[in-house]
C-alpha cells in the first residue's frame, strides 16, 4: 500500500492555526540565540543528507551482536561525516544531533564524552599534549573505567590497586579479587584500547586513595587485548543495548609512571606524593558530565513530549458529550494535567542547565586560578539537578507513554527506547538518592554556619537564619516561590533539629544521619526544585525586556504551571510551616486547571518550536504531519514475522501440539 502523506493533518493544521506567537523566536531561545539555531539546522541538514547514518532495518529486529555493530557502522560514520564538514563531536553532542541519530547508546558515546573529558581536564601540559591529539582524531579509543562490581557508588571503596614501583618507574595495576572487576564502563567491552582507569594509588605500603591511570587495553593494530588483561561485554541490560558496556581485570599489569593523570596530584620517579588543592578534584569529569546530563535529560523529555503531545491532537477517543463527535484526547482535562505539568519542566530544566553550566564554567576558571571556593556548590548544584532533571524525564516519558495509550507502547512510537535509554540517567554518574544526599549534607552544613553568622553562597543564601520577609504578593510568582523556599527553610530546619536531637540523645552523628535519610532527601529534592524555579522566573523576566508579547506571555505562562504545579505537589509542607493556607491552595488548584485549558490551545505550536526533525524523533505517533495510523500500520510490515504468511513455528511447534493426543 502506498503512502500518500498529506502536507500535515486537518487536526494539526488546525492546531497551527491557533498559534499567536512566534515559532522561530521561541526556538531561538530554546538553542540559545538564533546563531545556534542556524549552526544546529546546519548540522542537522548536513546529517541528514547523509544516508549511512540512518537504519535500514529496525534495531529491534536485529541480533546483539549486529545491534552493536550497526551502531559502531553509524558512530563512525558520524565522526567522520562531522569533521569533513568542518564540525566536532562536541558541536554533534551540544545540539542533540549526534545523541539522537545514536538511538540507544553507542559505543562513541564514552570516547567523545568522559574519556576526552579527563585528559582535558587531569592532565598536566605534557599528558596533553601526547595524548589529546590521539584521542581527538580517534587514533586511541577509549572509555571511563570507574565502576566496579563490589563498588559504584563509594568511590573511596574502589579495590583496584596502582602500586607504585620505583625500581622500574611503573604502577602495577591489580584486580585483587572477582569484586575488584570493573563492570559496567560504556564502550569497554569490545570498542575501547585504551581507558581511563580509577584505581586506588599505593605509595611505599601506603593507600592514598583513588586516583585516575592512562591505561592501554588493546593492541593499537590487530586490537587484541594486552597481557595481563581481561575484558569483555557484560551482557545485555534493559536498555542502550548498542552499547558494548564492559568488564575488565588487571593482573599485575604494568604502565610507566607518566600514566598517571598528574595536573592536580603527582608522584615523583623517586615515589614521594604531591597532594592536589582539594581532594575531590580527580572526581572534576563526573561533575562535568552530571553538568551535561541535565542537558541531555531534557532534551530527552522533549522528544516524549512532542511525541505525546502532537499524537493527543490527532488521536480522537470516547464522547466528551454524548453524541457529539469523538474529541481530541488533549482536550480532556486529565490528558492536559498528565503533559503540561512535564512541558513546563522541560522549560524550567533547559533555563536551569544554562545557568549549570555558567556555575559550571565560572568554577573551572577559578580552578585554573587556584580558587577551590566555588566548588562545594558546584558539586552540590551539579548533584541536584543531575538527579532531579533524570528523575523528572524518566517519570515524564513514562506519562508521555501512558498518555498514548496502547500504541505508546509500541517499539515504533520510539517513547519505550527514550524511556529505557534516560531509565540509565538514574543510576549512572551518581545514583541519584546518593547525589540528593550530598545535597543534603551541603544543606545542613550551610544551615549549621548561618547559625554561626557566616554568610552563604548563593544557591543557599535563603537558607539564612533571619532571612528578609518576602515582600511580593503570595499569589504572584515572585510571593509563590518565596513561599516555597519558606517551605524549604523549613524543611532543613526541622532535619537539623531532628539530626540534634538523636545526636542528644546518644546516637552517633553517622547513625543520626542515617536516621534521618528520608527527610534529608526530601529536603535535597525540595532545595533543588526550589533552585529551578527561581532560574525560571529569573530567565522569564530577563528575556521580557528581549522578546515579543506572544513568546513572553507563553514562556509565562509555562512558568506560573511549574511554579503552581510545584506548590501543589508541596502543599503538605507549605501547610504545615504556614506558608500557604487552605483558601490560597484551592485558588492556586483552581488557577491550575485554568492555565491547562489555556495552554492547551497553543501546546502543539510550542512543541513544534522545539524544533525536532522526524528524523531525528523517530516515532510513528509523533511525526510533523500528524498520519499516525498509516505509519503505524506501514513500520508493522517491516516485522520479519511477516515475511511469510506460515512461520517455521508452526511447523515446528504449533502443528504437532495440534496433533498431540492431550
Ligand atoms: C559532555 C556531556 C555528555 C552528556 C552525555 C549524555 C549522554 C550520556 C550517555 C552515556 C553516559 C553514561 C555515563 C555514565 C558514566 C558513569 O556512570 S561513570 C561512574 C560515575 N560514578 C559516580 O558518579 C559515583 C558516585 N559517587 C561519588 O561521586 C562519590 O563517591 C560520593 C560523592 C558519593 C562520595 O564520595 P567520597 O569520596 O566517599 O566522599 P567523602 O569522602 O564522603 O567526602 C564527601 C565530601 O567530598 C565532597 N565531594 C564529593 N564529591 C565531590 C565533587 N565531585 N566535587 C567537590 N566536592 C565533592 C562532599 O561534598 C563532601 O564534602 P564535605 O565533607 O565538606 O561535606
Ligand atoms: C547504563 C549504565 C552505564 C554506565 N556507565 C558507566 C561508565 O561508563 N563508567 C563507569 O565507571 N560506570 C558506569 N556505570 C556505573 C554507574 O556509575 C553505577 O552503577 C552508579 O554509580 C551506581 O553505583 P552502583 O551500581 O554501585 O549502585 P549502589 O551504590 O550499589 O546502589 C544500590 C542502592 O543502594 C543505595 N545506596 C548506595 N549507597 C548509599 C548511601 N551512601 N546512602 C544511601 N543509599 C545508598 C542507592 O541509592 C541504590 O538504591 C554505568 C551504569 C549504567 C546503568
Amino acid at each position: 500500500m502506498s503512502v500518500v502523506v498529506p502536507e500535515c493533518c486537518d487536526d494539526l493544521k488546525r492546531e497551527r492555526g491557533r498559534c499567536l506567537f512566534n515559532k522561530e523566536e521561541l526556538t531561538n531561545i530554546l538553542d540559545g540565540g538564533p546563531k545556534l539555531t542556524e549552526k544546529r539546522r546546519r548540522i542537522e541538514k548536513m546529517l541528514i543528507n547523509t544516508p549511512e547514518l540512518f537504519d535500514d532495518v529496525s534495531p529491534d529486529y536485529l541480533s546483539h551482536e549486529d545491534r552493536y555493530s550497526n551502531e559502531l557502522r553509524k558512530a563512525t560514520q558520524l565522526m567522520t561525516t562531522l569533521e569533513k564538514n568542518g564540525f566536532t563531536y562536541n558541536d554533534a553532542v551540544t545540539t542533540g544531533t549526534g545523541l539522537w541519530l545514536l538511538m540507544d547508546g553507542n559505543p562513541l558515546s564514552l570516547h567523545i564524552s568522559m574519556f576526552l573529558d579527563t585528559i582535558k581536564g587531569q592532565s598536566n601540559p605534557q599528558q596533553l599534549q601526547e595524548w589529546l591529539p590521539l584521542a581527538e582524531k580517534f587514533k586511541i579509543i577509549g572509555t571511563y573505567a570507574q565502576t566496579e562490581l563490589g563498588h559504584g557508588t563509594f568511590v573511596r571503596g574502589l579495590e583496584t590497586t596502582a602500586t607504585y614501583d620505583s625500581t622500574t618507574k611503573e604502577f602495577v595495576l591489580h584486580s585483587p579479587t572477582i569484586t575488584a572487576t570493573k563492570w559496567w564502563p560504556g564502550a569497554l567491552g569490545k570498542t575501547s584500547n585504551h581507558a581511563v582507569v580509577m584505581a586506588q594509588l599505593y605509595l611505599g605500603g601506603k593507600c592514598y586513595g583513588p586516583h585516575i591511570f592512562m591505561v592501554q587495553l588493546r593492541d593499537l593494530e590487530t586490537h587484541r587485548t594486552l597481557p595481563g588483561i581481561v575484558v569483555g561485554e557484560i551482557g545485555p541490560r534493559l536498555g542502550m543495548n548498542s552499547n558494548d558496556n564492559g568488564f575488565l581485570q588487571f593482573n599485575h599489569h604494568r604502565i610507566p609512571l607518566t600514566n598517571m593523570f598528574m595536573k592536580h596530584s603527582q608522584v615523583t620517579e623517586d615515589g614521594k606524593y604531591v597532594k592536589p588543592l582539594h581532594s575531590k578534584l580527580s572526581y572534576g569529569t563526573m561533575v562535568q558530565t552530571r553538568v551535561g546530563i541535565v542537558y541531555h535529560a531534557s532534551r530527552e523529555l522533549s522528544r516524549a513530549l512532542i511525541i505525546a503531545i502532537r499524537y493527543s491532537a490527532v488521536r480522537h477517543q470516547s464522547e466528551m458529550v454524548p453524541g457529539d463527535p469523538e474529541p481530541q484526547i488533549l482536550d480532556y482535562q486529565t490528558q492536559q494535567y498528565k503533559l503540561l505539568p512535564h512541558l513546563a519542566s522541560f522549560f524550567a530544566l533547559r533555563f536551569s542547565a544554562r545557568a549549570l553550566l555558567e556555575v559550571f564554567i565560572g568554577t573551572s576558571a577559578g580552578l585554573g586560578s587556584g580558587k577551590m571556593n566555588m566548588l562545594p556548590e558546584l558539586h552540590a548544584l551539579s548533584s541536584g539537578l543531575k538527579a532531579v532533571a533524570t528523575n523528572d524525564a524518566v517519570k515524564g516519558t513514562d506519562i508521555c507513554r501512558l498518555a498514548c495509550g496502547g500504541h505508546g507502547y509500541l517499539s515504533s512510537s520510539n517513547l519505550p527506547r527514550i524511556y529505557t535509554a534516560i531509565a540509565a540517567g538514574i543510576t549512572y554518574e551518581g545514583e541519584n538518592t546518593v547525589l540528593f544526599l550530598q545535597v543534603a549534607r551541603y544543606l545542613i552544613k550551610s544551615f549549621r554556619a548561618s547559625s554561626q553568622g557566616q554568610t552563604l553562597p548563593f544557591s543557599v543564601s535563603y537558607l539564612r537564619v533571619q532571612p528578609p520577609s518576602s515582600h511580593a504578593p503570595l499569589m504572584s510568582d515572585r510571593g509563590l516561590v518565596d513561599a516555597l523556599g519558606a517551605g524549604v527553610r523549613w524543611m532543613v530546619g526541622e532535619a537539623e533539629r531532628r539530626l540534634q536531637q538523636l545526636v542528644d540523645s546518644g546516637h552517633s552523628p553517622h547513625a543520626a544521619w542515617n536516621a534521618c535519610s528520608v527527610h534529608l532527601v526530601q529536603c535535597a529534592d525540595a532545595h533543588t526544585r526550589y533552585y529551578i524555579c527561581e532560574q525560571f522566573v529569573d530567565a522569564v523576566s530577563k528575556l521580557g525586556e528581549t522578546v515579543s508579547s506572544g513568546v513572553h506571555e507563553v514562556l509565562r505562562q509555562l512558568c506560573r504551571l511549574y511554579i503552581l504545579h510545584r506548590v501543589i505537589q508541596t502543599a503538605g509542607i507549605l501547610l504545615r510551616c504556614g506558608a500557604v493556607d487552605g483558601k490560597a491552595l484551592t485558588s492556586i488548584e483552581e488557577e491550575e486547571c485554568h492555565l491547562l485549558a489555556t495552554l492547551r490551545i497553543q501546546a502543539v505550536s510550542i512543541v513544534d518550536a522545539i524544533d525536532i526533525k522526524d528524523v531525528f524523533l523517530k516515532s510513528t505517533l509523533g511525526a510533523w504531519d500528524g498520519n499516525v495510523y498509516q505509519r503505524i500500520y506501514e513500520e508493522a510490515q517491516k516485522s520479519p514475522l511477516n515475511k511469510s504468511d506460515v512461520t517455521q513455528g508452526y511447523y515446528q511447534y504449533l502443528r504437532p501440539l495440534m496433533k498431540a493426543n492431550l
